[in-house]
Order: C-alpha cells, then structure tokens, then sequence
C-alpha cells in the first residue's frame, strides 16, 4: 500500500513512462537520471513529472514492479527541458523517449575532468643550462604554477625539457584542479562602440534580459550591418545578470571567425558544442552547462538540449537556414524549437537574419515578434547592387559556364587587386554523366538519383545515400570504351574554366564535401579571408555569414537551380542565397558588385534582387502564400510511407489516405510516388495534409494514426509536421 513508485521515461521509441519501485531511503524528483532495470544489463532513464491529478488510467500492480537500482549523481534535468520533452512529443508525434534521448544522448560519460600537473620553480638552476632550459626558467621565474604542457607551449619547448628539470630538482610538480569547459567570459573585455541603430537595438536585447521574460526578436539587418556585434550585447547582459546564454549557429563547424570574434570581444571563446566536440569534452561541457559555470554555449541545433540551469536569452543566428531542419530520426526546426524553449524558460530570444524567412516576417509584420532593423551597412558600405545576365542573349560558349560579360567583369576585378566569388550551388566535376555512344546514365543502384561525379576523388557519388564507385572505363551498357561524357557543372568543372580562362589566378573550391574536414575547411575560409585566393568557387557553403574583406565581385552561375521544381519554398531559398552570397561582396574598403546569370530574368525573385527590393520580394510572396494557403497561412505535414517493395509501399499509403478522419477543412493529397522514389533501395510514397492555420494538426494525426491500418513486415510510415523539404 505505502510503496513509493516513480515514472521513468527511458531513450527508447516509447512514449509513456514506465513505473518502478523507489528503495527505501531513497529521494527522487522528476528530472532526475536514474539507473533501472530493463532487460539484461538495465538502462539510464529520467524521473518523469506525474501528470497533474494522477495517472492516467491503469493501476498499476506495484508488487509486479521492479526497484530502481540507483540514483545518478547528476544535475537534474531542469523543469523547462522536461517540458521542451513534453511539448516537442506531443507536436511532432515522435515518442517522447526518442525526444528525451537527444537530451541524454551525448551524456554518456559526463565524468568531471582529468586533474592535470603544475609545475613550479622549487630549487636552484640545473648545473647544464641551454637555451631551451632558460627561456622555461626564464617563464617560470615569477613563481607563479602552470600547467605543464601550457608552460612547455609558452616557452617554446618541448614537454622532455620540463620533465628534465623536474627530474634534476629545479622545478616541482603540482596537482591542479581540472581546467574549467570554458572560461568565464567577461562582459567588459572589449565593448564596441555601436553605431546609432546598433545601439538602439542592443539596448532593446539587453531590456528584454533584464525583464526576464519571453519575447521573439528579429534582428533585422543587412549583410555586414553588424547583427552580432548586437546580439553580443544581449550575451553581455546575461552574463552581467549571472545567467546563461545558447547561440545556434547553422553550421558551427565553419564558424571558427565566429569563435574568434567572440574571443576578441569577450577574451575568452564559448563552450563550443557540436558533432565534432569529443565525448569526453562534451561530457564537461554538459555537466557545467547543468551547474551554471558554463555561461555561454555557441552550438549547432543539438545544443537545444542541453540542460542550463538559468538560461536567459537565446540567440539563433541566420535563423532563415534551412539547416536547422532536422529531418531524420525526430523531424523538428530548431529555430521554432528555441522559440519553445525560449518561452518555456521565460527567456527572450533574438533571431537574427539579413532574409528571414517567410515564417518569420509575417509574425514581425504582424506584429507578434518585435522587429528590430539595422538598416545600414556597418561603417558605411554599401550591399552590393546585382545585375542580371541573361543566358538566353548573353550565355557562354557551348560547354562553358562562365559568360563573357562576367569573365571581363573578373578580369577588371582581378587587375584591380579584389577579389571574386563563383557561386554554384551544385558538388562535384558534374551532376550527369552519360555514354555518348548509348546515352545510357549512370545512376544510383539504391536511389532514384544521378550519380555525380568527383573528379578530385576520380568517383561517383549518390547525394542521398553516399554510394561510390569509381568511374568505370567502359560503358556499363554499352561496352563503348572511354564513351562516359560529364554532363552540365558543378563546381569542380567550373573551377577548371577558372583556371583556362584566368591562369595566373589562385583559384580554390569551397563545397562541404572535400577531404580533410572541418580543419582544411576552417583554414581556406581563413585563406580567403586574408586574400590568399583570388577567385573561390563554392556552392551554399560560402553563403553563411563569411566576412570575406577583399572580395569585390560575386557572380551566381546558374540562379535558376532549384527555381521551379513543384517545392513552394523554392522561391524563398533561391532569393535568400543569392541574396546573402551577394552579402559577401563589398564589406571592405573596396564597393561590391554581384552578377546573377539567368535564364528568366523577368522571374519575380530575380526582378527583387535586382532592384535590391526585398519588401516587393516579402510581399509577392506572402500574397502568394496567402493565396494558396501555403505555410504560415496553413499547416502542413508529410507522410512518408516506404518499404522495401514499391507495392507495398503504394498499397500501405493507399489504405492509409482512406483511413484518413473526415474533417471539415483538412485536405489529404496523395498518395503519389514521392519524386526521390527510391532511397537507399526503399520505395518511398508520399501523403501530404493541408489544414487551416488555427487546426491543431498534430492531434488530428494522432487520432489518424490510432485508427490507421497496421503497419506491418518492413513498412515505415515517417511523419513530418512543417515539411521543409518535398522529395
Ligand atoms: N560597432 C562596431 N564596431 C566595430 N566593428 C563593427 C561594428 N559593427 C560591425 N562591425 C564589423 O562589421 C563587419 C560586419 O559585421 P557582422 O559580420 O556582424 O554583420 P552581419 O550583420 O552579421 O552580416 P551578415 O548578415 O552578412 O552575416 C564585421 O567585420 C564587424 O566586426
Ligand atoms: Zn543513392
């Protein structure tokens, strides 16, 4: 009668609690980790809130229960996470457990960090001095304890040299406490002085901190006009305030400038957290994010989850990225998901963007985000003017990419000393390769897809599914020897008529997908940044927020790539990326000019970036929007059903859309093949639901999904509220 029991929720694809015993002398509270029994080797799960009023409908049989082994010794998981939990399960109907395991996940080893060795000096200089010996000494002589490997860095020698003079009595060891995930950062280390529209925005952020309550900020302001130089001031007032702040970052990996701007204005760099951070760093990361010592957290989208323990303010910069869409396993935005937490932690949030999105402008016109508008580049630059360049009267020769009144543009750019951007959004040497004896194509084996070809790598690639395969000699068809022809550009080809057409240029290629990772690629966006390189070739990489001071000219290849392809976002990206490309040119002393080559020069989103109007852009297209009812105007969601045989699939998505409740308003499209109708040897059908604005969707699938036919054999039905993506 008098057992005490608890509801633990556990990382698994389960969405409702299980119960245990709580052994005798042991206190739990939600949000608590605790390690239970559950098959063999039992599991770590999280103490979870009873529901207001009791559980929900079956009694429980507690002598059937098993006890929880033990408590975890832990920071518990703040309340406002449990909710983040609750609410993200309920509103992309993913199990709570699977949405609870992004918030345990990378907590696998949070042990404290390793103690490390001081030295010291304790005796007299060794009888044999050198000079490596005396430039240590030499450091060392203000008394004061260093870390060991710090102190061999700074001196300039190698670890052996202060082991030697260890051994010989001149210096002592020390213990020292584990050094700290980050460094306190301080709010007054290099305060800027703001400009007039600068100031009045980061004074409106740092109110907004100091209030202590939720708000949504769109920090709207042209390319270069300073936008974190502002939302620095809002991070300095959380500090001053002793509390946290998370900064989301599209893509941390590249952001070393970001890191290094944070350093120079608050002398010291955040805790970066993001896939590439080891698990041991991570660990720390995670245990003083929970006990408040971490103050600021610059992150990729995983570092939502992260248990802080006063946050005060959220940052989520370039918030129109389409890389916060997480697509796999739990399908979710982190930016709307920081607006959550934002207000589940009564905490204001700014999201910062030069071309926010579509979603977010009509909150800020209507008046539900405060917005805030830097309209002006910082120090008085101009955004670059674009004009167009029409392929249909203008295009290059046959089998080139490049025309002519751009090549003369970067030749007049290279001779002045600036230099170029070549912007393409597509990898690789060719998106096509086909036999020019057969026309056979060489295609992906599992997807629906070309396989695009990496002349670097001398391969074949699948975008979707990463198959490889080295290009053959032969046509795999045909038999024709040396038949295999490329087909159209990709930034790999363009390169090479970089390189013909201006030879004594350096040239470089910038794409997400060369060797060497995140170092090689932090160390050429240096590179170009401190004009090493005169013309970059890049794809969507470059796009992101780079300050590339020397670079005068930008010219966007083929704008038209992935104009019209039945995705109602399509618009939208191809106006913000070549929109923040051209961003990238003229933030220096010299005036930035930028070229956009097209075929349908008169397309609204080409005529907007023209006249540099990005109102009549907003505006034509959320009238558009408006019209058909599209996202925010409505809701949508997108079912997925594969399996390993088209019929199934077809047949499975076919009983589904029946089965779908008749509801007043709601439309069921579909089912029809998905366009990438085979991935990874899956066949994929699609079903999409439009429902009014004020619909609560996620319920009407619930109850859909209650009352569908069971999924069976190797069937999969993914559900995707807000779809970013159609294919
Ligand atoms: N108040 C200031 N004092 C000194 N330098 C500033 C100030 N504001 C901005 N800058 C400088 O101007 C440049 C552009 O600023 P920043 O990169 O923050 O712009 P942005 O609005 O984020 O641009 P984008 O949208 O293109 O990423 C940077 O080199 C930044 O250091
Ligand atoms: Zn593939």
């Amino acid at each position: 009668m008098s057992a005490r029991t608890v509801d633990v929720l556990l990382p698994l694809g389960l969405d409702t609690p299980y119960s245990y015993l709580v052994p005798e002398g042991m206190t739990l509270s939600p949000g608590d980790l605790v390690h239970v029994p559950l098959g063999a080797r039992g599991m770590i799960g999280c103490v979870w809130p009873r529901p207001a009023g009791g559980g929900s409908g079956k009694p429980v049989d507690v002598a059937k229960l098993k006890a929880v082994k033990a408590k975890l010794d832990y920071v518990p998981l703040p309340p406002d996470l449990l909710k983040l939990v609750d609410w993200m399960a309920d509103y992309t109907l993913a199990p709570r457990g699977m949405v609870l395991r992004m918030a345990l996940r990378h907590g696998e080893s949070p042990g404290a960090g390793r103690e490390r060795v001081g030295v010291r000096v304790s005796g007299p200089a060794p009888a044999r001095m050198t000079a490596a010996r005396a430039r240590l000494l030499d450091l060392l002589a203000d008394g004061f304890v260093r870390g060991k490997s710090e102190a061999a860095r700074e001196a300039g020698v190698s670890p052996s040299v202060v082991d030697g003079l260890v051994d010989e009595g001149a210096l002592e060891t020390v213990v020292l406490p584990p050094e700290p995930a980050a460094y306190p950062p301080d709010p007054t280390f290099a305060t800027p002085t703001l400009s007039e529209p600068q100031a009045q925005a980061a004074h409106a952020l740092s109110g907004a901190v100091d209030a202590r309550g939720f708000g949504v900020f769109l920090l709207d302001g042209v390319t270069g006009s300073g936008k974190t130089e502002v939302y620095f001031e809002a991070v300095a007032q959380a500090i001053r305030d002793g509390r946290q702040a998370l900064i989301l970052l599209p893509e941390i990996a590249l952001t070393q400038a970001f890191l290094d701007r944070f350093t120079t204005r608050f002398g010291v760099k955040p805790a970066e957290w993001h896939s590439g951070v080891s698990t041991r760093r991570r660990g720390r990361i995670l245990n003083e994010v929970a006990s408040g010592q971490v103050k600021v957290v610059a992150g990729a989208r995983s570092a939502l989850f992260l248990p802080f323990r006063d946050l005060g303010l959220i940052i989520v910069d370039e918030e129109h990225d389409p890389a916060y869409k997480q697509e796999d396993g739990v399908a979710y935005h982190a930016r709307d998901m920081a607006v959550v937490r934002a207000r589940l932690a009564s905490a204001p949030i700014v999201l910062a963007s030069a071309t926010p999105s579509i979603e977010t402008e009509v909150n800020a016109r209507r008046g539900r985000y405060h917005r805030l508008a830097l309209p002006v580049r910082f120090g008085g630059a101009k955004v670059p003017g674009l004009l167009p360049i029409d392929l249909r009267k203008e295009g290059p020769p046959k089998g080139r990419w490049i025309a002519p009144r751009l090549e003369a543009e970067i030749t007049d750019t290279l001779e002045a000393g600036g230099q170029a951007l070549l912007f393409l959004n597509r990898r690789g040497y060719a998106p096509l390769t086909l036999c020019h004896s057969c026309g056979h194509r060489m295609r992906c084996p599992s997807c629906t897809a070309w396989l695009v070809e990496h002349r670097f790598r001398r391969r074949l690639t699948c975008h979707h599914c990463g198959y490889q395969a080295p290009v053959p000699e032969a046509c795999p068809a045909c038999g024709a020897k040396d038949s295999l022809i490329p087909v159209g550009p990709g930034v790999e080809r363009l390169q090479e008529e970089v390189q013909a057409l201006f030879p004594a240029a350096r040239s470089l290629v910038l794409s997400s997908d060369l060797a060497g990772g995140v170092e090689r690629m932090r160390a050429e966006l240096d590179a170009v940044a401190k004009g090493e390189v005169d013309v970059v070739v890049g794809t969507q990489l470059v796009a992101k927020g780079h300050n590339f001071p020397g670079l005068a000219l930008v010219g966007v290849v083929d704008a038209d790539v992935g104009l019209g392809q039945g995705d109602p976002r399509a618009a939208e990206r191809t106006f913000q990326l070549v929109h923040q490309v051209a961003g990238r040119a003229g933030r220096g002393k010299t005036e930035g000019r930028g070229f956009i080559q097209t075929h349908m020069p008169e397309h609204p989103v080409m005529r907007a970036l023209v006249t540099g109007d990005r109102d009549a852009f907003y505006d034509t297209e959320i009238a558009a929007r408006e019209e058909a009812q599209l996202p925010p105007f409505g809701r949508m969601a997108s079912l997925i059903v594969s399996a390993s045989e088209g019929h199934v699939a077809e047949g499975h998505a076919r009983r589904l859309a029946a089965s779908a409740p008749l509801v007043a308003g709601v439309r069921i499209l579909g089912p029809a093949e998905a366009p990438l109708a085979i991935l990874r040897g899956r066949h994929r059908w699609r079903l999409l639901v439009r429902a009014p604005r004020a619909f609560d969707l996620s319920r009407y699938l619930r109850d859909w999904r209650a009352t569908a036919p069971k999924v069976t054999g190797n069937i999969r039905v993914a559900i995707d509220v807000d779809p970013q993506s159609f294919f």
